[in-house]
């Protein structure tokens, strides 16, 4: 079972560090996303590697199928646990991203897994269809995009938990729903639009829970994490 991976959203690595000393020696799952990397670098990578933690480094690549094959390929040699692309880039890009990754893979490493980002979870029905003129379910969309993203040979999703039980139904249980828009019952919601649970995204069948602010932005981030763990994992 994946332990809930923290979005490790600060904009410099010693405001990241100082977050991360609140966990003492804990091994985590981390997330390293545009706001931090962007600042960084891949040093950040080394950095959180040496403490320990598994990184899903989130990217969201999404380009013309070379670009992302090469990107892909450089991304490899950083050795992380997990990587992204948008699956709004197509079956030849996503192709493309899992042919870089097998490549760039150093020798006896695991090649990271690779999900697709389906519809952002900061995205509502209403707006897809108007913003992007998609006229059937967000629910669709979503499967739509997961079947492509399978096709292409990638490992699973990132979608909302909402959606987590009909891909499992449609595709099977090892293709893997990954699921931000978290939050403790009463949350601010902030930017997110398809916001569920931790205990709810289990009973709901994701594979793993992404959590940012209801933990960074907690008043004691340790004990939001502990409270978080556990009721994904009760
Ligand atoms: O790819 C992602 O990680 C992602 C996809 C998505 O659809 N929605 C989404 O919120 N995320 C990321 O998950 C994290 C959610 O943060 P909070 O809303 O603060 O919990 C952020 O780092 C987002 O970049």
């Amino acid at each position: 079972m994946f332990k809930p991976i923290i979005a490790l959203d600060f904009s410099s690595w010693p405001e990241a560090k100082r977050f991360l000393s609140l966990f003492d020696s804990e091994s985590l799952y981390v997330k390293v996303g545009m706001e931090l990397f962007y600042q960084t670098g891949p040093k950040v990578i080394e950095e959180l590697k040496e403490m320990g933690h598994d990184i899903f480094l989130d990217l969201k690549l999404h380009d013309i199928p070379n670009t992302v094959h090469k990107a892909m390929k450089g991304l490899a040699q950083l050795d992380v646990n997990m990587v992204n692309v948008h699956a709004a880039g197509g079956l030849e890009m996503m192709e493309a991203a899992v042919s870089g990754l097998n490549e760039g893979t150093k020798q006896g490493k695991e090649r990271p897994l690779i999900i697709a980002v389906t519809q952002l979870t900061s995205t509502s029905e209403e707006q897809m269809q108007k913003e992007q003129g998609i006229k059937g379910s967000l629910k669709d969309s979503v499967l739509r995009y997961a079947a492509l993203a399978h096709q292409a040979g990638l490992d699973g999703v990132v979608c909302s938990a909402l959606e987590a039980c009909e891909i499992r139904n449609h595709i099977g249980s090892q293709f893997l729903s990954i699921t931000p828009g978290i939050r403790f019952a009463g949350d601010e919601l902030s930017d997110q639009k398809r916001v569920v649970t931790p205990a709810l995204a289990k009973e709901y069948g994701s594979s793993a829970i992404v959590v940012g602010r209801s933990i960074t932005k907690a008043a004691d981030p340790y004990q939001a994490y502990r409270k978080m763990k556990q009721l994904w994992e009760a």
